[in-house]
């Protein structure tokens, strides 16, 4: 940071102006304050409904007082970096689990996530030779939209599960009522995994130098893991050298990573928004990042209206349904200083649909002038049941949906900015395929994800590969 270097933020600041980090709390915009409540008069999807309003405000309240998770200023950090995603400089890798729960937050499984993200970082940089700015699905990933209201089993119907921030997985009618006490949950949760978040990435874990460190548990037996150590060696040796030469800069030795999550719950981001003291500009400090999903951004809607109104590079997603128009209209409520790095296109068509609908949007988009990043989803469009009724994507569908993103940038003479992908560092069985192949029939062994099926750690290092390949090819 900024998770990061927040140390990096802090003592670079030239004397006399404002801490980067500072934000005024914001203790005079209460909930109904009209200045930044502006989404409250519009209509929110997929809001749960609960069933006591009054505990709800306590606990918003309460939100309202504490103190941020993230900095402005390192929002604005990361809203350069995206930048430089935008002008076709820099690749974003944004990754982690779909859905955080509560009861996984231990340092192995955080300790585990990074180190997948960090070994793609360090694949992705050296072998397509391009910065790469990080960015987890981290400290925040609670809350899901769900395509149904309600889930029905042997007969028995209850409302959905919609993530730790709102009910409980459990299928019991008690489980599934949304409870507001989950939010302070949330909030605790995220500033607990932010806290390790920054103490790996600046503390000496993510140093270079770690790159076989981070294999070590997985080389023996993993066809990616030993791909992954010729690699580190290659990287060791490059190191060497360049400490020979009396080169040993700083950015060797921790990283830069940001959170990021769907601003989902607004009434939760709201509380968590600030005004920085330094533009009098509000930013939600629940993340670095937010972006608006496929089933919320409504153009009339609650989310883009909040959206709009924070400071934060934004990100939204965009199935096949999406016209070159809405593009357009994103960018005008969005983006309307055309500012590289606010918004970030996060395409999510499929891979049977990407090389007829990609197009078309991209062009349009180029067209009007705007910069915004493009990146690659290849996970929610892809999402079939297996007959064992586990909910699992093909490594090979998403490999395709990557390449044909690539293929429609390189024609376009655009830039292939990233891709987003939903992962754990865990040995888990819910993607079919890959180097290690997990077959149908192994689904069952190890399938502990929350809500939608992850790429295992494996099956991860093999994406960051091929895509490092299709960079290196563009
Ligand atoms: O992660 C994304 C969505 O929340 C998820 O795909 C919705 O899943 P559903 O279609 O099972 O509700
Ligand atoms: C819900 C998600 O995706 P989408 O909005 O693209 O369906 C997600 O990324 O968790």
């Amino acid at each position: 940071m900024a998770v990061v270097s927040m140390c990096g933020t802090a003592a670079g600041r030239p004397t006399g102006t404002p801490y980067a980090g500072h934000v005024t709390v914001n203790a005079d915009s209460s909930i109904s304050d009209p200045t930044w409540n502006t989404w409250r008069d519009l209509p929110a999807a997929q809001q749960p409904d609960y069933p006591d309003p009054a505990a709800l405000r306590a606990v918003l309240k309460e939100l309202e007082g504490y103190p941020p998770l993230v900095f402005a200023g390192e929002a604005d950090q990361l809203r350069q970096r995206l930048g430089a995603v935008a002008r076709g400089e820099a690749f974003l890798l944004q990754g982690g689990d779909c859905a955080e729960a509560f009861d996984q937050i231990t340092a192995e499984q955080i300790r585990a996530k990074l180190k997948t993200l960090l070994q793609m970082s360090a694949v992705l940089t050296y072998a397509a030779a391009v910065p790469v700015v990080k960015v987890g699905r981290i400290a925040g990933q609670y809350s899901k939209p769900r395509s149904r209201p309600d889930e029905t089993r042997d007969g028995v119907t209850l409302p959905s599960y919609r993530g730790d921030s709102v009910n409980g997985a459990d299928f019991t009618a008690a489980a599934r009522v949304p409870d507001p006490e989950r939010l302070r949950r949330m909030y605790h949760s995220s500033a607990a995994t932010l806290n390790l978040v920054r103490g790996f990435t600046t503390g000496g874990y993510a140093d270079l130098r770690q790159v076989h460190a981070w294999n070590q548990d997985f080389v023996r037996n993993s066809a990616s893991g030993q791909r992954y150590e010729a690699l580190a060696r290659e990287i060791d040796n490059a190191l060497n050298f360049m400490k020979a030469c009396g080169a040993d800069p700083a950015e060797f030795h921790s990283v830069e990573f940001y959170a990021s999550h769907e601003a989902l719950l607004l009434d939760y981001e709201t509380a968590l928004s600030r005004v920085d003291s330094r533009t009098g500009t509000l930013y939600d400090v629940s993340a670095h990042m937010v972006w608006i999903g496929e089933r919320t951004r409504q153009l009339d809607g609650a989310h883009i209206e909040f959206a709009s109104r924070i400071r934060n590079p934004v990100g939204i997603k965009l199935g096949p349904g999406t016209t070159p128009e809405e593009a357009l209209s994103y960018i005008e409520r969005l983006d309307p200083e055309r500012e590289p790095g606010r918004l970030t296109f996060i395409t999510r068509y499929g891979a049977d649909r990407i090389r007829d609908l990609l197009p078309g949007l991209v062009e349009k988009v180029t067209a009007s002038g705007a910069q915004v990043a493009w990146v690659c989803d290849p996970m929610h469009g892809n999402t079939f049941e297996a007959a064992s009724g586990h909910k699992t994507r093909r490594f090979d569908d998403v490999l395709d949906e990557v390449k044909g993103f690539f293929e429609v940038h390189r024609s376009l003479g655009t830039h292939p900015g990233g891709i987003h992908v939903e992962l754990t560092g865990d040995d888990v069985t819910e993607c079919v395929g890959g180097g290690d192949e997990i077959f149908v029939d192994d689904l069952h062994q190890r399938y502990e994800t929350a809500c939608d099926p992850r790429l295992n750690r494996s099956q991860s290092l093999d994406l960051a590969f091929l895509v490092a390949e299709m960079y290196r090819a563009q």
